[in-house]
């Protein structure tokens, strides 16, 4: 799937090639390095999260009295020493004493993340490959200081269909959750991923996931003691590519003192260390590369009913799988998955909103009624996310205009296209026929679609009352 697609972004790694652990992947991948020169945007830390204001929203109903109901988510041996790199150790980084260590559990996230980024970081306004978009970047110079979300963990899954993501595990500076991110296609990296960590090995890279390509077995010996990785070798590389897309002028030190610097036109991305450098490392290259395309993004709440519990309330599950479908059609994208079940009251509170839907209540007025607001989510960390994921020009599956505008809203992160997620049962009764009839195309992992009185009436009430931009089929 992702043998050509792929190669229409930029690499954003520098490490490509890199060691014999590692099967080639499939093309040259290229190493302009555009962390340094994406966007570090400002956030604002201090400003509270408010509810969605997209509807009429929990405090006027706070307490008050039910109205009439109207119808309507090991490895003990790799102690083998891998040889450390000395110059790694030096760092300036105040918080190294939490990010040394490599069997930090994910369940006990630091309240700041692992890696020290600059300080400040001037961020230029525009993007690689901005070309086709609609809407642009606001022209002030944003500076930011943390990031809000970081990589801690990624491996590849495979998909029944011989397709595969990565699969990325976020921490971030708002909860303790773990949000994920799937992956398609190679050339969307994670920057706080790949960033190098002191003292880190090889190994800790391999385990984290911070490599380019696929990963290959090695020998493994009988008592199941790591075999010995050959020495790790420091050297400086030189990659000069050159694009036919506009790069932004960048310069980035890394926590090593590495010095990065991107050039606009040819450029030329030189690397005094850093990166695991490859012992079979080619010749430098020289290639082109297209302008990237701008990919499609799905921002996805948790909802275990429709996902897991074969739920006909919802769409959920439906749209989860439509969106990595698609995603492995165009063989690239992401599908960022918050931990927000419920709209953000999460799994329990959900479930007594159901029991309050069986007795005639909507669903937005049954959130109210448990003293919730009608949307409790927040996008700062979907934000975060796709800013380590230098995504900051996307295509966005949705039909809830609420999520764009918080997706924006005090970011550089632009929705160029939205992308409608048509629920397969009105799709059906538009195309007048049964939903059994309904063709669910190649790709997708449920062949049955989710239909029903209660479906009908949620998707209804996310029209008329979450102005949600479906069109409510004419027979209902
Ligand atoms: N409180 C509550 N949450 C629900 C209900 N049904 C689904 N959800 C949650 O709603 C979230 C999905 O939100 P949706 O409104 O379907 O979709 P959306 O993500 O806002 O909009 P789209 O991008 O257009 O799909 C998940 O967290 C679900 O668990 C419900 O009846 N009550």
């Amino acid at each position: 799937m992702m043998t050509t697609d792929s190669q229409d972004y930029i690499s954003r790694n520098l490490m490509d090639h890199m060691s014999p652990y590692f099967a080639k992947h499939n093309h040259h991948h290229h190493h302009a390095h555009s962390h340094g020169h994406h966007s570090h945007r400002h956030h604002s830390h201090s400003h509270s999260h408010t509810p969605s204001t997209t509807t009429t929203t929990a405090t006027a109903h706070k307490g008050s009295s039910y109205p009439t109901p109207t119808p309507s988510s090991c490895n003990s041996g790799l102690q083998t020493p891998v040889p450390r790199r000395g110059s790694l150790a030096h760092t300036t980084d105040p918080l190294s004493s939490l990010t040394s260590s490599s069997s930090k559990s994910y369940n006990t996230p630091p309240a700041t993340p692992p890696l020290s980024f600059p300080q400040t970081q001037v961020v230029t306004p525009g993007s690689v490959g901005s070309t086709s978009t609609t809407t642009q970047a606001p022209t002030a110079t944003r500076l930011r200081k943390e990031p809000v979300a970081w990589c801690t963990a990624r491996a590849r899954i495979p998909t029944p269909d011989g397709s595969e993501y990565f699969l990325h595990i976020y921490e971030n500076s708002q909860d303790k959750k773990e949000h994920l991110a799937f992956v398609f296609g190679d050339a969307i990296r994670s920057r706080s991923l790949d960033k190098v960590q002191p003292n880190e090995t090889e190994m800790d890279r391999i385990k984290r996931g911070a490599y380019t390509g696929r990963l290959q077995p090695i020998a493994v010996a009988a008592d199941h003691s790591l075999t010995t990785l050959p020495p790790f070798q420091e050297q400086e590389q030189t990659t000069t590519a050159t694009t036919t897309t506009t790069v932004l002028a960048a310069a980035e030190k890394t926590t090593t003192g590495t010095a990065m610097t991107v050039l606009a036109a040819d450029i030329t991305v030189t690397t005094t260390t850093a990166t695991l450098i490859q012992q079979h490392l080619k010749e430098d290259t020289v290639m082109t590369m297209a302008a990237p395309s701008i990919p499609l993004v799905r921002i996805h709440s948790e909802c275990f009913t429709g996902e897991i519990g074969h739920s006909a309330r919802c769409d959920c599950g439906e749209q989860l799988d439509e969106a990595i479908r698609r995603m492995k059609e165009e063989g690239a994208g992401v599908v960022v998955y918050l931990r927000q079940e419920g709209r953000g009251i999460g799994l329990g509170e959900k479930i007594k909103a159901y029991n309050l839907q069986d007795l005639g209540y909507d669903t937005v007025t049954a959130n109210l009624l448990l003293n919730h607001g009608a949307d409790e989510r927040t996008y700062e960390v979907a934000q975060g996310i796709l800013e380590d994921l230098s995504l900051d020009q996307i295509r966005l599956l949705t039909n809830n205009p609420d999520k764009i505008e918080q997706v924006e809203r005090d970011s550089q992160i632009r929705v160029v296209e939205r992308v409608p997620m048509m629920p397969k049962s009105w799709e059906a009764i538009e195309q007048g026929i049964e939903a059994a009839e309904f063709e669910v195309k190649e790709g997708a992992v449920e062949n049955k679609i989710v239909k029903g009185k209660e479906l009908d009436r949620y998707l209804k009430v996310k029209v008329e009352r979450m102005r949600h931009l479906i069109p409510i089929p004419d027979a209902l």
